[in-house]
């Protein structure tokens, strides 16, 4: 039996005919594994009027209640982590472990969005007159609408969804159509720990056609996207037309300086981990390694003996390190970056072929010496390629770092304090881990600058993204 994946609205499951289906298919074998539901106009039209109604109901939950709704989420979540971790690996392809790893964060997401939700405090502000008590009060902004990309499908939906919940908004997922099974169970959670109906709602289909009848619908107030940088700016304009608020979450080409007096088995060890993790398809991937000439060669042999030590298959092998690339497009652009370096003059180190030729993996690959005129050298590679190249002076490195309009993540390791701090002042990103790797947690503020987009989810301001202050300023009647 073809698994069924349902749209969720009003509190409602609802399936379409099998005609306006998509098929999944699992990225290690090809095979179709499920059709999703693909949503109609009157679908989109009806999780719009169910997420405000939601939001009505929502908003009235104390903020204590909220909390405890959510926390039985997050152990629903708990509970059901082996299967849904399995179908996560099935439908995207990531290694067991790391689609344990992303349930595991997806429950503590909920966890702490939960508890931000019981401290969103207005201020006092002293009046001027006497008998006017003013203060501010924070409000839950209305009906969210979130995109989830397909690379970690159900932590970077949990992120927006919790956000949302949390503030007191309600909110309309569209899920990621290559791992969907991870999002309806999300959502499963919510709605059998207790939400409102219509807080949470669920769509599959043509995100062109929801994006654009959901940002410009009066009842949606916020718009909150994970994904490309192109498809981020197109969305953001449409937010602007129409007064949206919005969160964009978008694409990096993350720079890694390697400096002369750093640990260098400590710096391979722990990026070439990064790198090959998600097989390369994630937005803060360490990729532009830039490493002073005197450590280069040796940089370079660890990383090579680290990448050829990776262990490509199946994701439900536990052997297995690195799975298949999520979906073909991404096989094809990949193949297409190596071969395009290569032709500029790249060396390839190591890798740089498909793995044979059935399902979408792809071996770890070295390339250096690489030409900045290469196209992954310009655009986000998001694959399983790391691209190391040398410098000889701090300054040089940094000026490469900020090369591009991309500023969201990047990394440096160094012994000297004194290169650390101008590393972490020099280069323009929104996040920067030094002499580590530092991952996502929900305590952390995560988002880019420039190119990388604008806002940021998680961390001490989370839920200011999903509220508006409203002042209040109160004469006592005399
Ligand atoms: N920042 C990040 O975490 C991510 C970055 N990317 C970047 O995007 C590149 C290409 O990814 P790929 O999926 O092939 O290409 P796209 O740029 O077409 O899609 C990227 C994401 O945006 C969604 N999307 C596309 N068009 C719209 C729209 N009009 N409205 C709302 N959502 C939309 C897609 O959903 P759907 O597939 O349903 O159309 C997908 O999740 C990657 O190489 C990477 O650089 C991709 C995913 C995540
Ligand atoms: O969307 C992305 O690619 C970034 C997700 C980061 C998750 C993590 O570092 O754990």
């Amino acid at each position: 039996m073809m698994e069924q994946i349902p749209l969720f609205i009003g509190g409602v499951w609802r399936n379409t005919h099998p005609n306006e289906s998509i098929p999944v298919v699992n990225p290690a074998t090809e095979e179709q594994i499920g059709l999703i539901a693909k949503a109609s106009l009157t679908d989109i039209e009806d999780a719009a009027i169910a997420a405000e109604k939601g939001f009505a109901a929502w908003k009235q939950v104390s903020a204590l209640e909220r909390a405890t709704i959510m926390h039985k989420a997050a152990n629903l979540i708990r509970e059901r982590a082996e299967h849904i971790a399995r179908t996560l690996t099935i439908e995207h392809g990531k290694p067991l472990a790391e689609a344990m790893g992303e349930v595991g964060a997806t429950a503590d997401t909920i966890d702490w969005h939960a508890e931000e939700g019981r401290r969103t405090y207005g201020r006092v502000i002293p009046s001027r007159a006497l008998g006017v008590h003013q203060f501010t009060l924070m409000e839950p902004i209305g009906p969210v609408v979130g995109f989830a990309p397909w690379n970690f499908p159900l932590i970077q939906a949990v992120k927006k969804v919790a956000g949302a919940l949390a503030a007191g908004c309600s909110i309309i997922l569209k899920g990621a159509t290559e791992a969907p099974t991870c999002a309806v169970e999300l959502v499963k959670a919510f709605a059998d720990a207790g939400v409102s109906p219509g807080a949470v709602n669920l769509l599959f289909g043509d995100s062109g056609q929801i994006s654009e009848h959901l940002i410009a619908h009066p009842s949606i107030r916020k718009v909150t996207f994970t994904g490309s940088t192109p498809v981020g700016k197109k969305l953001a304009s449409l937010a602007g037309l129409h007064m949206k608020r919005s969160t964009m979450e978008l694409g990096g080409h993350a720079p890694v300086i390697v400096m002369d007096d750093a640990d260098i088995a400590t710096a391979v060890k722990i990026s070439v981990a990064a790198k090959y993790r998600n097989a390369g398809q994630v937005c803060v991937s360490p990729t532009r390694f830039l490493v002073h000439s005197k450590v280069f060669d040796e940089f370079v042999s660890r990383f090579v003996d680290g990448a050829r030590a990776i262990k490509v298959g199946d994701g439900l092998d536990p052997q297995v390190n690195m799975g298949p690339m999520a979906h073909r497009g991404r096989l094809k652009a990949t193949e297409e970056l190596v071969a395009d370096a290569v032709s500029q003059g790249a060396k390839l180190e190591t890798g740089g072929n498909r793995v044979g030729d059935r399902g979408y993996f792809f071996e770890p690959t070295v390339l250096t010496n690489v030409p900045v005129t290469a196209l992954a050298m310009i655009d986000e590679p998001f694959g399983p390629i790391a691209l190391i190249n040398s410098f000889d002076d701090i300054d040089e490195a940094i000026k490469e770092a900020n090369r591009l309009p991309y500023g969201l993540s990047a990394y440096a390791y160094t012994r000297s304090l004194s290169s650390a701090n101008k590393l972490f002042n020099g280069i323009e990103s929104g996040a920067i881990s030094i002499n580590h790797h530092s991952v996502a947690l929900p305590e952390h503020p995560f988002g880019g600058v420039k190119d990388s987009g604008y806002g940021t989810e998680g961390g001490p301001g989370a839920l200011d993204a999903f509220m508006t202050t409203k002042f209040v300023s109160l004469a006592s009647v005399l």
